[in-house]
């Protein structure tokens, strides 16, 4: 069995507080936890990149912040929101009524691919309307904030809100669904590779528009990702998660330049810089593993090359004496920068 992880870094001022938080679903091949006791806290105004390989549990963490697992998955755990003023909410106690309107209003979401998210028989201005006055906000008002918000991501405001979603570019119609996604204020935004779907020059005006907007408005972003290069340019805390629980997190330039997990060192060496085509990407080696099985010990040791008894053994827990809040789960963290070296180093990052 896995143990339990022990707290990890805490922050000054959290948003939420992630504690011991699963995701599992009941298959015919046995119980398939896609998210493994978890526990993180969120700071107030961050932008924290969740990075991951596919298959990992990014899904799965972005959907548990706002009670949106899928059926028939089960989430269990604590999830505690703070909002900027009044009680804190513990997030899984909430009524069907009382979520939905935590989500869009308070914690908002945006995914991949923006096509899906719209309704393709309804001009993009129905949809802020419509989404301005199913939550009882003026909309009015509301739409004067839709065009604010479109022209602050370079949109022409008029021209978007009267296209049809077809009539978009992709690029647009993400930008779109981010201004929607914001109309009405919320504290958090959590996006779910909402740039995979576009090129790379266009995902990096996006990354720098969030980053814009983040700022200018005091949001708070959980921004998740596969493409670890991308976030460098936007987060300010990474957490990286394998195998569906997170083996390091720490402030972003210390994740990239000095990552203590051998996972997050291979995955740095797999993905030289912005510039690399994917193609071009070395994989690492050995294959992520099945939800249903999951290695005993620390689930990364058959593919680490520091591998020993006790990692076959025991489940390393995300904490450590340092103080620095960078943390990492692996049981010979000092051994880690001589038998894994990071080959590239040209991953940029704001300091
Ligand atoms: N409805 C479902 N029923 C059972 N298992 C599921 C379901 N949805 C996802 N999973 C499993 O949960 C695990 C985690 O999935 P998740 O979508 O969170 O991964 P991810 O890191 O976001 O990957 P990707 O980048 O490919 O989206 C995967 O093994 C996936 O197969």
């Amino acid at each position: 069995m896995h143990q339990q992880h022990a707290q990890t870094t805490s922050v000054d001022d959290p948003i939420f507080e992630v504690r011991n938080t699963s995701v599992s679903f009941d298959m015919e091949r046995g119980e398939s936890k896609v998210l493994n006791e978890v526990s993180l806290d969120i700071e107030r105004g961050e932008v924290l990149g969740v990075v991951g390989e596919s298959g990992s549990g990014k899904s799965m963490f972005a959907s548990a912040l706002l009670d949106a697992v899928v059926d028939p998955g089960i989430l269990t755990g604590d999830i505690t929101y703070y909002p900027e003023s009044g009680e804190s909410i513990d997030l899984l106690e909430l009524s069907d009524e009382e979520i939905k309107q935590v989500r869009w209003e308070e914690i908002s979401m945006v995914f991949q691919g923006a096509m899906s998210s719209f309704n393709p028989t309804m001009t993009i201005e129905d949809h802020f309307r419509e989404t301005l006055a199913v939550h009882d906000y003026d909309v009015e008002e509301g739409m004067a904030r839709a065009e604010e918000l479109l022209s602050d991501l370079y949109l022409e405001a008029e021209q978007v809100l009267d296209a049809y979603p077809h009539e978009l570019s992709g690029g647009m119609s993400q930008r779109a669904l981010i201004a929607l996604s914001l109309v009405l204020e919320p504290e958090v935004l959590v996006m779910d590779e909402p740039t995979a779907a576009l090129d790379l020059l266009m995902q990096r005006s996006i990354i720098q528009l969030i980053r814009e907007i983040a700022e200018q408005r005091d949001l708070t972003i959980v921004f998740i990702t596969h493409d670890l290069p991308l976030v460098a340019n936007l987060a300010d805390r990474i957490a990286v998660l394998y195998a569906f629980e997170f083996v390091e997190v720490g402030p972003a330039y210390d994740v990239l330049k000095a990552a203590k997990h051998p996972y997050t060192r291979a995955l740095l060496n797999s993905t030289p810089n912005l510039d690399t085509p994917r193609e071009q990407m070395k994989p690492i080696e050995g294959a992520a593993p099945d939800p249903v099985s999951v290695p005993e010990g620390c689930s990364y040791h058959p593919r680490c090359p520091l591998s020993d008894a006790v990692c076959e053994r025991d489940d390393p827990p995300l904490d450590s004496d340092e103080d620095d809040g960078h943390v990492a789960a692996c049981h010979h963290v000092e051994n880690v920068p001589d038998a894994v070296p990071l080959t590239l180093q040209e991953v940029t990052v704001n300091e």
